[in-house]
């Protein structure tokens, strides 16, 4: 069997624009716009995964709303799960802590203006799929 590691990302929202993060490392990586996220740990939750690694990055509290249908394979063994997410009411602003050198909130018409890295194309497509073309609020919030 072979051994799969889920990559979380978040379709982090809020007032309407889309969360993007622009790698700083590894090199292959950097300089291209990713959905923030990580590594799902052994045993933890993927919504509880990605909590922990937006706060670790980005020093936000937020919480997963909803799981973006599909799943994109990375290198291997890492395959990416997106979820939408929302900022908590006095959550700090996201600050590029870790992994990141710069942020942008995406208003809909602004979300290809970035270069994402090519694996994050279509989970981006997707993301915006579920969330219809003005992504004022996540699906449940
Ligand atoms: N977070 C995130 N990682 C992505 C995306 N697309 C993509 O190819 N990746 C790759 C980059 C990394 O090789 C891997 C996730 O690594 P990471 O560095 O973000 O995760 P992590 O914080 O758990 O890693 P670590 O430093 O603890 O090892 O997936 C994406 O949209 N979000």
């Amino acid at each position: 069997m072979t051994r799969r590691i889920v990559v979380v990302g978040a379709a982090l929202l809020d007032g309407g624009r889309l969360l993007a993060a622009r790698r700083s490392a590894p090199e292959e990586l950097a300089g291209r716009w990713e959905l923030p996220g990580g590594k799902v740990e052994p045993g933890e939750a993927p919504e509880a995964a990605l909590v922990r690694e937006l706060r670790e990055e980005l020093g936000v509290e937020t919480e997963a709303v909803a799981r973006v249908p599909g799943s994109w394979p990375l290198r291997p063994p890492y395959e990416l799960h997106v979820w939408t997410a929302r900022l908590l009411p006095g959550s700090a602003d996201p600050a590029p802590l870790q992994d990141h050198d710069a942020l942008r909130w995406l208003a809909p018409a602004d979300v290809w203006e970035v270069p994402w890295l090519d694996q994050d194309v279509p989970a981006v497509r997707a993301a915006l799929s579920l969330l219809g073309d003005g992504f004022r609020s996540a699906p449940g919030g």
